[in-house]
């Protein structure tokens, strides 16, 4: 994993960027993928936001959605077939990861899916206020020492963030399979005025959802015996 260059707008004290950016040598067609099939599907956040996410999508999609660090991009590409009129913006850091997205595009010529190869919390700060409908975040880096939670994902500020681009009514969602974290993503959700949990019985957060798509993480915590969260919380 590589650090990044800290930004001076935002306080790293409190949540710095760990992503994994580089792995195992792409092969060459996926090379060829992410030097010119990237660049097409690429958000350009250096420059301004649309005054709708529905908008980056041609044609305008219906609502948006985003998934943040989608790893292989399992759930990330059934999501986007299931729901042709959604738009989907998928970020992920970890250039292999955007290297087997691209190539699930081309296969199935999925036509609804952007991306952005970076931090997510650079892109929530990008996006226009009230423009999502849902977030997901499947599986997330789980950092267990204590002297790397500062490095999880789900901080006050990344929760803040998120209430400011989902829309009334749309929703988080959580994927874990590291108890720890659960514990500490439903704290912090807990003490956030923005959201409200939506589980009533066991089985809310036991069991996925309706039509969930397991991703090679969720695989592999199955095959190690852990078992996984599933966290739904609705934006007030
Ligand atoms: C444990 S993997 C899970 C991948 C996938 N969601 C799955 O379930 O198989 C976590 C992923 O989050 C990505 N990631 C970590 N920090 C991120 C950030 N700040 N923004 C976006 N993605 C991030 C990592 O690159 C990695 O691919």
């Amino acid at each position: 994993m590589s650090e990044r260059k800290s930004n001076p707008d935002r306080d790293d004290s409190e949540r710095a960027f760990f992503g994994r950016r580089k792995g195992h040598k792409l092969r060459q067609h996926q090379a060829e993928l992410v030097d010119h099939l990237l660049p097409h599907l690429s958000l350009d956040i250096e420059g301004e936001a649309p005054a709708s996410a529905n908008e980056i999508f041609d044609p305008a999609a219906d609502d948006v959605r985003l998934e943040i660090g989608f790893g292989g991009g399992e759930h990330l590409a059934a999501e986007a077939q299931n729901f042709t009129t959604t738009g989907f913006i998928g970020c992920e850091p970890y250039v292999n990861g955007m290297a087997k997205i691209l190539a699930q595009i081309e296969a199935a010529n999925i036509a609804n899916i952007r991306l952005f190869a970076g931090d997510a919390a650079e892109l929530l700060a990008w996006l226009p206020k009230a423009s999502l409908s849902r977030i997901d975040l499947i599986h997330p880096d789980p950092w267990p020492k204590r002297r790397h939670w500062k490095r999880r994902f789900v901080q006050d500020r990344t929760i803040a963030a998120m209430a400011r681009v989902l829309k009334p009514g749309g929703e988080f969602r959580f994927v874990c399979d590291i108890d720890d974290y659960c514990a500490w993503t439903l704290m912090h959700l807990a003490r956030s005025v923005d959201f409200v949990w939506l589980a009533e019985r066991a089985d809310d957060f036991r069991l996925p959802w309706d039509g969930y798509t397991m991703t090679r993480y969720g695989r592999k915590a199955t095959r190690e015996g852990r078992k996984a969260a599933y966290l739904r919380f609705r934006r007030l």
